[in-house]
């Protein structure tokens, strides 16, 4: 059952406690809660979401920045940003950033998961041992619009019958048939990918989204929901976890099974202890913020906030990895683009009642109905001295985005005009990024520094991406579509000129991973084992985008939702369920 108040849960014992309901822990705690003898308390800092429809309805996914949903974390002076501070939203809700994402629905690449494999010494992260599990997850449902899917994505790479349905896009655009005519008429540079979740992620093709019946999906809804009715599961939310702490030991290691939280940063304390295990799921900035208030972490660091270290770990927080993003907007020749509704206040009242009758229309989008991923020429004069930070040739370097609207997450919107934007998206960065304690209390958010275009490598693969997202313009099919760059992008012409404006309106993807990340059994650099536990610890894992050796080439949710399947079965082989 779902709870709001710590001292009306009622039970005094758990076998697993799970911190944070997003796309690791909405997994885990529905997955392990099957087996009716296990007893499952997930605790859930965020807000319910239950009847909030601006998390159901997909296309106002982007309105939820900002609000109550949303940790409105700042990252620390960027200086591959010209020394900025971003926004840095988390969903701060029941189903964590999922019920708050965008619902892009993106595997990654062969390459990704075979890399995670190779550098945990864990051929089960391979992305053919986690065919099962991808299936296991999945339903394929009809778009909204009830439209064929032939030639749009390819049924067999699909589950049929998971609690995620996976849907194309539901309403079709004008720019449907340029974005993909332009694949026809420059087919060598951008390919047309008919399912880019086959495990090649190349070229350019329709986007897959978690929307089921026009509608989000979230590990909300699509896993604690349908489980809340179990006697053995239990939800609290608007309680967050301020530390793990030590039970006891066992040959020579700690046990963290106790978990401490509170409601707010002066509110009663509660301790509880699961009698099995605790899994932090709480995200890759909150994850490892826990860890290092529960003393494991590097002693310099802890020091410096009084804390005792019980794990000596110096790669917490570290090794921090994000995608950046860059929109660029053109002027086109049309009044049919998504502008209108945000120009017309009218406009969304009918659309919003369209889609509460019958689940149709513009509001059952996401951002996009199409997207790519793009590597660099083998030839690229950055390899001269940089090397591929990339999985391998099924993995891109960069993606490009269309969306059928003027859309920034850097500048307002223009209040009059139809507009085409180009998203450019660095997706296998090189820089790293990294967590520190700001204070002791995990009430105040942690040193958030993702390291955004912080290497050679990636404001190189920035430049080039908008370059090549140029180039796809030029296609045959968006002639007379297309008029003109948009603002400072008209500007950025030389190359000096093109990494300027990339520092200047870069922001996220808010794709954050591998803060506390997987390595092999024998490897002392990293913080999980490759079964996700705790290196030199006992009863303690983590299930969420921290765990992430390396962030994949994609939108991240499919990995996370992929790597917790998993982990459900790792925690109930180990205990017998
Ligand atoms: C605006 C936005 C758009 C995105 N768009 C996409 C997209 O289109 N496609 C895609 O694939 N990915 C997208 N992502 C990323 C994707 O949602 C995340 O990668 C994924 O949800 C990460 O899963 P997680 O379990 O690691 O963390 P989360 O889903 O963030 O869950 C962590 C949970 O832990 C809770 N928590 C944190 N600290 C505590 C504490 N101390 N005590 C208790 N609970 C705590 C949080 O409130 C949260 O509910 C987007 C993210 C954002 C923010």
């Amino acid at each position: 059952a779902l709870y709001t108040d710590p001292s009306q849960l009622p039970k005094k014992k758990y076998d697993f406690i799970v911190v944070g309901s997003g796309a690791g822990g909405g997994v885990i705690g529905s997955r392990l809660s099957e087996s009716p003898s296990a007893n499952v308390l997930i605790i859930e800092a965020g807000l319910n979401v239950e009847g909030a429809v601006a998390t159901e309805v997909p296309f106002l996914g982007p309105n939820l920045i900002g609000t109550p949903f949303d940790w409105n974390f700042t990252t620390t002076a960027q200086p591959g940003l010209g020394g900025r501070s971003i926004a840095y939203s988390r969903g701060f809700a029941l189903g964590g950033s999922t019920s708050v994402n965008f619902m892009v629905y993106t595997r990654g690449s062969k390459d990704d998961y075979n890399r995670w494999a190779q550098v945990t010494g864990d051929w089960g992260w391979s992305w053919d041992a986690l065919q099962p599990y991808f299936h296991k997850m999945e339903k394929l449902v009809a778009s909204a619009d009830n439209l064929s899917q032939a030639g749009k994505l390819c049924p067999e790479v699909h589950g049929k019958s998971g609690p995620l349905p996976v849907s194309l896009p539901g309403y079709s655009l004008v720019t449907d048939d340029l974005v993909i005519g332009a694949t026809a008429d420059l087919p060598h540079q951008f390919p047309f990918n008919e399912d880019m979740n086959s495990g090649n992620t190349i070229g350019i093709g329709w986007v897959q989204y978690t929307i089921g019946g026009g509608q989000r999906a979230s590990s909300f809804t699509s896993y604690i929901q349908p489980a809340l009715n179990r006697p053995n599961f239990d939800v609290l939310i608007n309680t967050q976890v301020s530390k793990v702490y030590q039970t006891g030991t066992q040959k020579g290691l700690p046990i963290f099974r106790g978990v401490q939280f509170s409601q707010s940063a002066n509110g009663p304390v509660f301790n509880l202890n699961a009698t099995r295990e605790v899994i932090l799921s709480a995200g890759a900035v909150k994850t490892p913020q826990i860890l290092l208030l529960s003393g494991i972490g590097s002693p310099s660091e802890l020091k410096k906030h009084g804390i005792k270290t019980i794990v000596d770990n110096a790669h917490v927080g570290t090794n921090l990895q994000d995608h950046p993003l860059l929109s660029s907007a053109y002027t086109v020749n049309s009044t049919a683009t998504f502008d209108a509704i945000g120009q017309n206040p009218a406009l969304v009242g009918d659309l919003l009642n369209q889609w509460e009758t019958s689940k149709t229309g513009e509001f059952v989008l996401g951002p996009a109905n199409q997207l790519g991923w793009l590597r660099l020429p083998g030839n690229a004069e950055i390899f001269k001295t940089q090397h591929d930070p990339s999985a391998g040739s099924t993995s891109g370097h960069y993606e490009l985005i269309f969306t059928d609207g003027f859309v920034s997450f850097a500048v307002p919107s223009p209040s009059t005009g139809n507009y085409f934007s180009l998203f450019t998206n660095v997706v296998s960065p090189s820089s790293r990024g990294s967590i520190t304690l700001s204070s002791t209390s995990v009430f105040d958010s942690p040193n958030i520094d993702p390291g955004l275009l912080n290497s050679p490598f990636d404001i190189f693969t920035m430049r080039e991406a908008i370059k090549a997202g140029k180039q796809f313009m030029t296609a045959k099919a968006f002639k007379g579509f297309i008029l003109e760059p948009f603002g400072e992008f008209a500007d950025a012409k030389t190359d000096a000129e093109i990494e300027a404006y990339a520092r200047k309106f870069s922001t996220t993807v808010w794709h954050p991973t591998s803060s506390a990340s997987m390595t092999s059994w024998s490897s002392t650099n990293g913080v999980l084992n490759p079964d996700l536990t705790v290196k030199c610890t006992v009863g303690l894992r983590v299930v969420d985008a921290s765990a992430f050796p390396y962030v994949p080439a994609a939108h991240p949710q499919t990995a996370v939702y992929v790597l917790a399947e998993r982990a459900a079965d790792i925690i109930k082989g180990k205990h017998g369920y």
